[in-house]
């Protein structure tokens, strides 16, 4: 899998609300209401990363959780961290509404 060029990963995140570009990986944090919707996100997003056998750096205190996606095998940012980054706004979204 290659690494999508800068411009690429510009301009599809312009449909990817919540993430940004930096060090060679896609960021984000959120904020829940709690401890407990916050790992009922975790679990939920863990199942997206196990279909699409591609998985996160996050980190969780407390109520907020940081994620950074990035594809080891290319050195950089991919389809695939796109594609997980996508899930996991769904879930999120999801999570919100709640
Ligand atoms: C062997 C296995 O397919 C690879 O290690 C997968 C697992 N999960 C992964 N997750 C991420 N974020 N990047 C990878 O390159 C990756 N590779």
């Amino acid at each position: 899998m290659l690494k999508l060029s800068e411009e690429a990963i510009e301009s599809k995140l312009k449909n990817l609300i919540d993430w940004e570009y930096y060090d060679d990986a896609l960021h984000t944090d959120f904020v829940f209401d709690n401890f407990k919707d916050c790992m009922s996100a975790m679990n939920r997003i863990a199942f997206e990363c196990e279909a699409l056998n591609h998985h996160p750096e996050w980190t969780n205190i407390y109520n907020t959780l940081d994620i950074t996606l990035t594809t080891h095998d290319a050195n950089g940012v991919t389809e695939l961290d796109f594609k997980l980054a996508a899930a996991i706004n769904k879930i999120v979204e999801v999570e919100e509404e709640d």
